[in-house]
């Protein structure tokens, strides 16, 4: 099942620098399926973001189409839109959490928005729930203040509140934003573990590599593009979309770029050690790579 279709998005914005409309996005397609990690790529002010809150419904696209879910939510169809937006979770970059609630309130939220006739022991037992499904202890957890959480709790708790609804869709903003390596790769396997155990979609958005790679089953490359002669920006173009080892595999000058020596390297599932391509046993940690 397609599980996100956007088709021909484009977004201009006015840039006072320049004082004129700016194209930022140029006819974006692409589409994300159920039961898949959707990775979207693009360096640093290429419009990530913009398409991101174009995809969550926060941000209105100039031109083209968005269905999420079979449901078509622009050109804006406000029912369609609160519809589907209970059935989707969003993981922002740093957690967005209340700063002012406990770890279980933030959780919570969400249901009691939906849902306000619920009795709280219902409740609570869906949060406990929430919280086991991304390895928080709820005993331990629940009554802890935001300020009081690691970088990875707070992914954690922002993801159990994205769960809270049980969506059928999750997007993720820079998920591994500001987190070390390690405590990124347990939120890689987080998010795998939940597309496979939920068969949720996911979409994410991201520049870090390693991660995208860790978590993909399909990657899209997004490329701005910049004339050769003047400042003016022709907005950002779908480049190229694949498997991982596809875009691995890739001929095509700006993916080879991009992913850099990511081309003839592979990660080990285990440390994250990046080795030559198609190594059996990883150098650093001596895991076999076959399972
Ligand atoms: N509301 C806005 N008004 C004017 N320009 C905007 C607005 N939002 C985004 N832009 C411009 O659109 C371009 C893309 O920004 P965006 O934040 O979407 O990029 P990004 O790929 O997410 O960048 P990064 O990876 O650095 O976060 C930038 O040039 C930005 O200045």
């Amino acid at each position: 099942m397609t599980t996100v279709v956007l088709k021909n998005i484009s977004k201009s914005f006015f840039n006072s620098k320049l004082k004129k409309m700016e194209i930022v996005l140029n006819n974006i397609s692409l589409t994300a399926q159920h039961g898949e990690v959707t990775v979207l790529m693009g360096q640093s002010g290429c419009g990530k973001s913009t398409l991101f809150r174009i995809l969550i419904g926060e941000e209105i696209a100039d031109s083209g189409c968005v269905s999420i879910l079979e449901k078509e939510v622009f050109p804006l169809n406000k029912k369609n839109l609160q519809e589907v937006k209970k059935k989707f979770g969003i993981l922002f970059q740093y957690g967005a959490l209340f700063n002012s609630m406990n770890v279980g309130d933030n959780i919570a939220f969400p249901i009691l928005e939906h849902q306000p006739q619920l009795h709280r022991d219902i409740i609570d037992i869906m949060v406990d729930t929430k919280l086991r499904q991304v390895s928080l202890e709820p005993e331990k957890f629940k009554h802890k203040m935001p300020a009081t959480l690691s970088g990875g709790e707070r992914k954690r708790v922002g993801l159990a509140r994205a769960l809270a609804l049980d969506p059928q869709l999750i997007f993720y903003d820079e998920p591994s934003a500001g987190l070390d390596p390690i405590v990124s790769r347990t939120i890689d396997k987080l998010i795998k573990n939940l597309v496979k155990m939920l068969g949720i979609a996911s979409v994410v958005i991201t520049h870090e590599l390693d991660s995208a790679f860790a978590i993909a089953d399909r990657m899209i490359i997004l490329k701005r593009a910049v004339p050769e002669h003047n400042d003016d920006w022709d907005g950002t173009i779908v480049y190229e979309e694949g498997t991982p080892d596809d875009l691995r595999n890739s001929q095509k000058p700006y993916t080879v770029e991009f992913l850099g020596e990511f081309s003839n390297f592979e990660i080990c599932k285990n440390c994250r050690f990046v080795q030559q391509k198609q190594f059996t046993t990883c150098e650093k940690c001596g895991k076999p790579q076959s399972e």
